[in-house]
């Protein structure tokens, strides 16, 4: 039976092929090059963990194929400021349309709003879509290796990379995370939630965070909704996470931001 992953990348062939048609690789590399210059995502994180707090990577999220409807109607520059307010090191923007209710637009306008580091947060199967993340204002991209092989995870975060970009290479079982600490990317996520079943377990990243290689860096993602999560969570050593539905949803998220933030 076809998983929820394989629906995404399967009309993710066809926006690519139709993004092919319309534009060039060289008249997106000319807009990333006249884009304002990247904002050190992996950077800011750092600074933040060197500071004693945890840092947060805070999405912006309407839709999601597990949770339905979060925030359809959701302003992103607005929620983008509660979330700088609230201290968030870094923003994720779904620009995914069908399934997560995202687009480009989003990630231009947060990126014109707000001076925080910016992922794109997309399924990636093609370089085009590095370059189009660059020209619309991304730092940081996406890689998913469940939804890649190591050549195309490799051409992914080669691109970013020349771009200025980081990448972070997402897991969610044993032989992806001893994928990831081959590749050359240092910012390796766990996601607590399974692409295909979607199903979302905290274990996840308890299972697999002692089996990051030297250098990495460990992001916990997915099903965080509370200070006590973060609690847990760093005990396994992490101190980056990334927080979508539970923010969105919450009625103060700036001081929500401000108590997971600081949760130890
Ligand atoms: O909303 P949550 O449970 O806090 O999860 C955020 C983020 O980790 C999740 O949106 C995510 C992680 N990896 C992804 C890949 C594609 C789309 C979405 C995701």
């Amino acid at each position: 039976m076809a998983t929820a992953l394989d629906r995404i990348i399967e009309y993710k062939r066809d926006e690519v092929a139709a993004l092919k048609a319309n534009r060039s690789m060289e008249s997106l590399l000319a807009d990333a090059a006249a884009a304002s210059p990247t904002r050190g995502f992996a950077r800011r994180m750092s600074d933040i963990v060197s500071s004693g707090e945890n840092a947060l990577i805070c999405e912006l999220k309407r839709k999601s194929p597990s949770a339905g409807e979060i925030m359809p109607g959701a302003d992103p520059v607005a929620i983008a400021k509660d979330y700088e307010n609230g201290g968030a090191a870094c923003l994720s923007i779904l620009t995914d349309f069908q399934s997560f209710g995202g687009s480009l637009g989003d990630l231009a306008a947060v990126r014109a709003a707000v001076d925080l580091p910016l992922l794109r947060k997309e399924f990636m199967i093609d370089v085009i879509q590095v370059a189009e993340a660059r020209a619309f204002g991304a730092d940081a991209i996406l890689v998913i290796l469940s939804a890649v092989d190591d050549a195309l995870a490799r051409d992914l975060i080669g691109a970013a990379t020349d771009l200025g970009m980081d990448a972070i290479v997402e897991v969610h079982e044993e032989d992806e995370l001893e994928r990831a600490n081959a590749l050359p990317s240092a910012l390796i996520g766990i996601n607590n939630r399974d692409l295909k079943r979607m199903v979302t377990e905290l274990e996840t990243t308890e299972r697999l965070a002692g089996r990051l290689a030297p250098g990495k860096s460990l992001i916990s993602e997915s099903g965080i909704s509370e200070p006590a999560h973060i609690v847990r969570l760093r005990k396994t050593g992490a101190q980056r996470f990334l927080i979508g539905e539970s923010l969105m949803k919450s009625s103060d998220r700036q001081l929500q931001c401000e108590n997971l933030r600081k949760a130890s």
